[in-house]
């Protein structure tokens, strides 16, 4: 099989690039920099990195999968901005064993899921690394529009999102107990499906503050409310919560066989138990703490006309923190480094 090692380094620069550019990228890739154009004036710029183990497993996701997301997670921030994701730059360090077709298949779901907001991939870097690494930054334009920033939420206004909340780490919780269902819960933690149009939508809205959901609702709605200066109490009645997580009907089968399940597993859980823990979570939990949909949640006025697809879940107060039903929560959401 044809490695990233056999193409060496502009070999695969070469196989990644080349592809149609949407009209604001003005140079792509090929010279020391791109040229993207900045119509507003204005640059929105954000970055984030993915790493191999830590954001996503080999043995869980498809590189298309992987690419797909490391761009969704990029242009979920531009979106939560309330700016249109122009360009992207992609920086991809890999051992020079990977195959070349990861590489490529890699590169197709960035390609593809910038596509769905216009965007293109207008430049990037490729190195050698022990482990596979994505580090994507996306720009954006604000089309003479206010940034949507996490600071603007006032005492008073209604918290909504408008996405999925708990279905990655729905997924996620299932893949760690060696379940590969239900489908649409794994596809999730797969594959972000984050609502794009929110972003806009909102600005037209009026909404106040706004910040795409990555951590986890309440870990990310601690940041509106630190850097708004106010409280937010959320109601744990009004949050939609992901699909249950009943086993797959080919899990169920394999489990009461007493077989492995298909997935590889951490620890050395027993099937019928690791499928009975899969089931347990709550998922009121999961919905409040789970990252990784990139739903969108943002503060409006109080008396805002909400579309449906758009859910109240909370309000602002005066003072400060993030609490449910009036109560500090104990677990708010993912942390890098506290687990
Ligand atoms: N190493 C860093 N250097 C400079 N700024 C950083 C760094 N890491 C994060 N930030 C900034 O801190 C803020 C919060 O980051 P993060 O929690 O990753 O946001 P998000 O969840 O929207 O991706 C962002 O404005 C980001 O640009
Ligand atoms: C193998 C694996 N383990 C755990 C997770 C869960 N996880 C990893 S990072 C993360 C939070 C979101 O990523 P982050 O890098 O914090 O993005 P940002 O908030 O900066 O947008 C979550 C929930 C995962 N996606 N994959
Ligand atoms: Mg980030
Ligand atoms: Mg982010
Ligand atoms: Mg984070």
């Amino acid at each position: 099989m044809e490695s990233i090692g056999d193409l060496g380094e502009f070999g695969l620069i070469r196989r990644v690039t080349g592809r149609p550019m949407a009209a604001d990228v003005l140079l792509g890739p090929g010279d020391d920099a791109a040229v993207v154009a900045a119509p507003d004036g204005r640059v929105v710029a954000t970055t984030d990195v993915l790493v191999e183990g830590r954001h996503f497993r080999l043995d869980w996701s498809s590189p298309y999968d992987i690419g797909r997301k490391a761009a969704a997670q990029n242009l979920a921030d531009v979106v939560a901005m309330g700016a249109r994701p122009t360009a992207l730059l992609v920086g991809f360090g890999a051992p020079a064993e990977t195959p070349a077709a990861w590489a490529q298949r890699l590169t197709d779901g960035i390609v593809e899921e910038s596509a769905l907001v216009g965007a293109s991939v207008a430049g990037g870097d490729t190195v050698g690394s022990p482990t596979i690494t994505i580090a994507v930054t996306a720009l954006g334009d604000l089309g003479g529009a206010p940034p949507l920033t996490r600071s603007g939420a006032r005492p008073g206004d209604v918290v909504a999102v408008r996405g999925r909340l708990g279905w990655a780490a729905s997924g996620l919780h299932l893949l760690q107990h060696g379940l590969d269902g239900p489908a649409e819960l794994v596809a999730a933690h797969r594959r972000p499906q984050p609502p794009y149009s929110a972003g806009q939508e909102a600005r037209s809205l009026g909404a106040t503050a706004m910040l795409d959901v990555s951590d986890g609702l309440l870990q990310d709605l601690g940041h509106i409310a630190e850097r708004s200066g106010v409280a937010i109490d959320v109601t744990a009645a009004a949050v939609p919560l992901p699909p249950p997580l009943a086993a797959s009907a080919a899990g169920r089968a394999a489990a009461s066989r007493g077989e492995p399940p298909t997935m590889h597993q951490e620890g050395k859980t027993s099937p019928e138990t690791a499928a009975d823990d899969a089931r347990t979570p709550d998922r009121l939990h999961l919905a409040l703490t789970g990252g990784e949909d990139h739903a969108f949640a943002a503060t409006f006025p109080a008396g805002t006309g909400l579309p449906p697809a758009w859910t109240v879940v909370g309000r602002v107060a005066e003072g400060s923190g993030v609490t449910v039903d009036g109560s500090v929560p104990a677990v708010r959401g993912w942390d890098h480094f506290r687990g």
